[in-house]
């Protein structure tokens, strides 16, 4: 879904600018943009010169110095105005994200499970670590984990999308957030950020200007900009003795005036660049809103408009990542009863999504209701290591996972007694080679079975059971469980659109290899990698990253979280769990794997907007320089008059149109700032020529244009 965009200029936010415009005249605010500082100062420098005039010893006439400093003033406050109209369209996208965030009374619970007892505490007092019940027609107090328990939750506060969505705890489903509603039942919630710090407080944090930290390009673009202001202020000052010197030695005209200095180097150094800057950047994150994606980092989005890389992890990404189990296929001479009920007993205490689907599905092909009260299970949980979780009983060992799992499980069992009994698997797995299992331990059939679901799509989970006798372990193979996931729908072009952007686009799965084909073929990807474990998805990132490659990382699960902490661009998908979130510098509200399109789009148009802006404001004050140096110095040297050739009225209405022209070019171009100029997908080279052509073809002309209008109308106000 994406959000409708607000007017260009809504009055209210108009109104709210105009009034943050003054606030932001305090000079601590100032001196964070050292162009803008500049002016300040010259500012307050005239309005100084002013007051002097007025008191009967001015340099000039107090009306020619008022006016200088009243649009010296005006050319501060614009670019204020249009950081202050920036921040304020980003802050009210955000708060329509915010949905319902008000006063929510939450149910803190006294010890961290159902049935505690709990208190009535207000949400914001809520700290992280806190554990609260949410039920029924609860609004959830903060940011969270789901740590027990299911419930359907509204999100179309955040989201926008009406349907409700499950989230229970285990598996990739057990994020929620602050300002959702409960729907049905009941989830303990354990919240994971203390009140102000939910990743869409930190992402209106990075609009207000205040905490928002320069990105690196806006930090090396900032200190070009210095070094010209620093050029044209040793320019402007050493005007003023060559003029006094001049006049001394010719004894005719007179010395330039400090106002005019003032003037002229304010015209000269790169105020509209200066002055839009940090509206451009703000008026990025925004966009991002607008395409329901929350940026905590400025840099990520900058970093978007160059990925060459964007890699997926599969479940819950590129597929809706609810596996479910969906058969039973037993072993040769395996009762289908048996395999079902070494399924579920494998499966009982597995808290992830896949685990209760197997015990689901063992009660309709009717395994025993009751769950294994045996006090002396001990059960081993799934991880992304091991791929495989079960339950150890007396004189029995259950496991379910991954095929390769499963069959070094087995074949360890075989080995020559003295040999340990591997929980992990070796550092190196393909050193341990498996594959000689005799074919009563590893029947043909089920290695059959296992292809088939793969070449589905589906996941294939291996059922098997080591007998304890003695000290002898016999292993045996029950079947394999088929989990079903499905594709999320319409991905297949918006891939080819990233092909065409030039980005490649590769899925990572701890899934087999089979299963890993039939999904990227059917997602249209590139590449993929399989059998990956959190660690070989860092690694690929930073072998991409040592290639000099930009990467982007989309993922959903705690396993995805280091990836997409060492991923340029990483973005989490809002289904997915709270520490894929907080690695992530981008949520994605829609969960929707190929939004990276926007994201790329988005970044392109922020860089190409900055670049448009700097060739203009550049261009613009070299014209200027020409335009008015003569004007400016035609009483020092009146040889200049010949330089002229604007025919401006007088000297002093040349130095007036060029201020006024300057402070009102930042007005005319921050619709430009805010929208961004119109991204294509053309080649780099045909953009910058584009570009260098128009706004920099522009910006030469525009100030002689501009300037002599504005002479014009002054002359004929009478002005000068
Ligand atoms: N609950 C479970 N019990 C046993 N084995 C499981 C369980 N869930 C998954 N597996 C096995 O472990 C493998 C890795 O699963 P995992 O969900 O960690 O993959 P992943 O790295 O997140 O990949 P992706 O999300 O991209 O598919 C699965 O392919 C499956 O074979
Ligand atoms: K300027
Ligand atoms: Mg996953």
């Amino acid at each position: 879904m994406t959000r409708k965009s607000l007017p260009l200029f809504d009055p209210a936010l108009m109104r709210a600018a105009l009034l943050e415009s003054f606030a932001k005249l305090d000079p601590r605010q100032q001196w964070r943009n050292p162009v803008m500082f500049v002016v300040y100062v010259g500012s307050l420098f005239t309005s100084a010169l002013w007051v002097q005039a007025l008191a009967g010893h001015g340099e000039a006439p107090a009306w020619f110095i008022g006016t200088v400093t009243l649009w010296l003033w005006f050319t501060v406050l614009f670019a204020n105005f249009a950081e202050a109209l920036a921040e304020g369209r980003a802050r009210a996208q955000a708060a329509s994200l915010r949905g319902m965030k008000k006063t929510v009374l939450a149910k803190k619970l006294a010890a961290p499970h159902f049935g505690a007892a709990w208190t009535q505490t207000p949400g914001e007092s809520l700290r992280r670590g806190d554990v609260v019940l949410v039920e029924t027609g609860d609004l959830l107090p903060c940011d969270g984990e789901v740590i027990e328990g299911m419930a359907s939750v509204d999100e179309s506060a955040i989201t926008g999308e009406s349907a409700p969505v499950i989230r229970e705890s285990g598996g990739d489903f057990s994020a929620v957030t602050g300002g959702t509603m409960v729907l049905s039942d009941w989830i303990v919630v354990r919240c994971s950020a203390d009140p102000g710090e939910s990743f869409l407080d930190r992402m209106i944090g990075l609009v207000e200007g205040a905490k928002r930290r320069k990105t690196p390009n806006e930090i090396a673009l900032t200190i070009l900009l210095v070094a010209l202001t620093l050029v044209f202020l040793l320019v402007t000052v050493t005007l003023l003795p060559f003029s006094i010197y001049a006049v001394n030695a010719s004894h005719a005209g007179a010395p330039v005036t400090l106002t005019v200095l003032v003037a002229l180097l304010v015209c000269l150094i790169p105020t509209t660049i200066g002055g839009l800057l940090s509206a451009i950047g703000v008026a990025g994150m925004g966009r991002m809103l607008l395409a329901n994606v929350v940026a905590t980092s400025g840099r990520a989005i900058e970093a978007a408009g160059d990925v060459d890389v964007l890699l997926l992890d599969k479940t819950g990404t590129i597929t809706l990542g609810n596996r479910q189990a969906s058969a039973f296929l037993p072993a040769p001479g395996v009762g289908m009863l048996e395999l079902a009920d070494a399924a579920r007993l494998a499966s009982l205490a597995d808290e992830t999504p896949e685990g209760r689907s197997i015990v689901v599905l063992a009660r309709q092909h009717g395994t025993p209701d009751e769950p294994a009260a045996d006090p002396q299970a001990s059960f081993v949980a799934f991880s992304a290591h091991t791929r495989m979780s079960g339950v150890d009983l007396p004189g029995r060992s259950i496991r379910k996972g991954s095929a390769d799992a499963i069959k070094r499980w087995c074949a360890d069992a075989l080995a020559p007694p003295g040999q340990p009994l591997r929980a992990e698997p070796p550092e190196d797995a393909s050193r341990h080679d498996p594959a000689r299992l005799p074919d009563d331990a590893w029947p043909a059939a089920v290695v059959r079975h296992v292809e088939e679901v793969a070449r589905r799509g589906g996941t294939p989970l291996v059922v098997a059971e080591q007998v304890h006798t003695g000290t002898a372990r016999h292993p045996c193979v029950l079947g394999v469980v088929e989990l079903k996931d499905i594709v999320k729908s319409g991905i297949k072009e918006r891939f080819a659109q990233l092909r065409r952007m030039g980005i490649r686009t590769v899925m990572i799965t701890g899934d087999n290899r089979l299963t890993a084909a039939a999904i990227a073929a059917e997602a249209g990807v590139d590449d993929f990698l399989a059998e990956a474990t959190p660690e070989n998805k860092l690694d690929l990132i930073r072998k991409t990253q040592a290639e000099g490659r930009l990467v982007a990382m989309t993922g959903d699960g705690t396993n995805d979280a280091p990836a997409l902490a060492q991923a340029d661009v990483a973005v989490a998908m809002h289904s997915g769990t709270q520490a894929a979130k907080e690695a992530g510098n981008m949520v994605d509200l829609d969960s929707n794997p190929t939004k990276l399109i926007e994201v790329v789009e988005i970044g392109k148009q922020m860089l190409m907007t900055r670049g448009a802006l700097t060739t203009f404001s550049i261009a613009n004050d070299i014209a200027k320089y020409f335009a008015i140096i003569p004007a400016a110095f035609v009483a020092t040297y009146p040889q200049l008059g010949a330089l002229n050739v604007m025919h401006l009225t007088s000297p002093d209405s040349a130095i007036l149109a060029a201020v006024i022209f300057n402070a009102l070019i930042i007005v005319v171009l921050i619709p430009l700032a805010l929208k961004g100029v119109r991204y294509r997908p053309l080649g780099a080279a045909v953009l910058l020529r584009r570009n260098l052509l128009l706004y920099g073809l522009g910006g030469i002309v525009a100030p002689f244009i501009g300037i002599k209008l504005i002479d014009m109308l002054l002359t004929v106000l009478g002005l000068s």
